[in-house]
């Protein structure tokens, strides 16, 4: 489907504010303040096009705020995030809309509608974004759905009649129901068992290659660390450091050793080798 067909709705902004080269997201001193709070104080992160790059942190350190300012959900008291070479904060809503149409999300949930069947759920961003006709709509849906991994009646179900791997595939198709540029994960293995874990890497693998998508993951799992990420950026000090799994191996950080070196980043680094 051609880009512009999908923006139909929403005016394209004018041409990006800077040459996307090869990053698709660049931010620059960002800082984060939630009343007396200050979650990132300082912040730079370049993400490459075409990479999947991991997202960790401690608990609380802002990894899931940093997703919502780089959407441009969420304004920061200071700093600068440009996406697919656009400022986000200078551009009006309905431009902003635009460049949030090429990106797809999954949060921790799937966030559903519980009210809609998953194609439904699927054709919600077309809806919204596009003028396509409603039998074009529930055919991208169809596809969607397959590109997923469920099957084809999965599209009849309600999101209460899924398993929660399911459902983190439903979330999964519509978050590409627009041809995303970059997908967003929030903790897309959170309670899933290994297995299905490691079928839902793997799936994020083989959808990025084909698809050329740029990944962007938070997570907590070192296996998907270890299996599908090329960078792993740390929220760290209420800033990141970003690096290969061999860089931040020899990181001399203590979180970071400790993260990478402990009992579970032993064991993921085995079964990985
Ligand atoms: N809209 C908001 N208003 C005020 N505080 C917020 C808001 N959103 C998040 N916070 C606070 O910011 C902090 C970081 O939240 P965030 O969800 O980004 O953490 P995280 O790094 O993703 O954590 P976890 O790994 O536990 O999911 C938390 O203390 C949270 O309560």
């Amino acid at each position: 489907m051609a880009p512009d067909d999908q923006t139909a709705r929403h005016p394209a902004p004018d041409a990006p504010s800077s040459s996307e080269g090869d990053f698709v997201i660049r931010v620059r001193g960002l800082v984060t303040r939630f009343g007396p709070q200050v979650l990132h104080d300082g912040l730079d992160l370049d993400v490459r096009r075409g990479e999947v790059l991991g997202i960790v942190g401690g608990s609380g350190t802002g990894k899931s705020v940093l997703l919502k300012e780089i959407l441009g959900l969420i304004h920061p008291a200071a700093g600068r995030v440009e996406m697919l070479g656009h400022d986000m904060e200078r551009l009006s809503d309905s431009e902003r809309i635009s460049v949030q149409a090429r990106t797809g999300v999954l949060f921790q949930d799937g966030a559903l509608f519980s009210s809609m069947t998953v194609a439904e759920n699927v054709m919600v961003p077309l809806k919204e974004h596009t003028d396509l006709p409603p039998q074009l709509t529930s055919e991208i849906a169809r596809v969607k759905i397959g590109m997923a991994g469920l099957p084809p009646n999965a599209g009849r179900k309600y999101p209460s009649e899924l398993s929660g791997g399911m459902r983190k595939r439903a979330g999964l198709a519509r978050a590409l129901a627009l041809d995303p540029d970059i997908l967003f994960l929030d903790e897309p293995t959170a309670g899933l068992d290994p297995i299905g874990a490691a079928a839902f890497d793997q799936l994020i693998r083989n959808l990025q290659r084909s698809l050329g998508l740029t990944v962007c993951m938070v997570t907590h799992d070192l296996d998907s660390l270890t299996s599908i990420c090329d960078r792993i950026a740390v929220l760290i000090d209420k800033k990141i450091r970003v690096g290969t799994l061999a860089e931040l191996l020899d990181d001399p950080h203590p979180w970071i050793h400790e993260y990478f070196h402990g009992p579970r980043g032993r064991a993921a680094r085995r079964a990985e080798s």
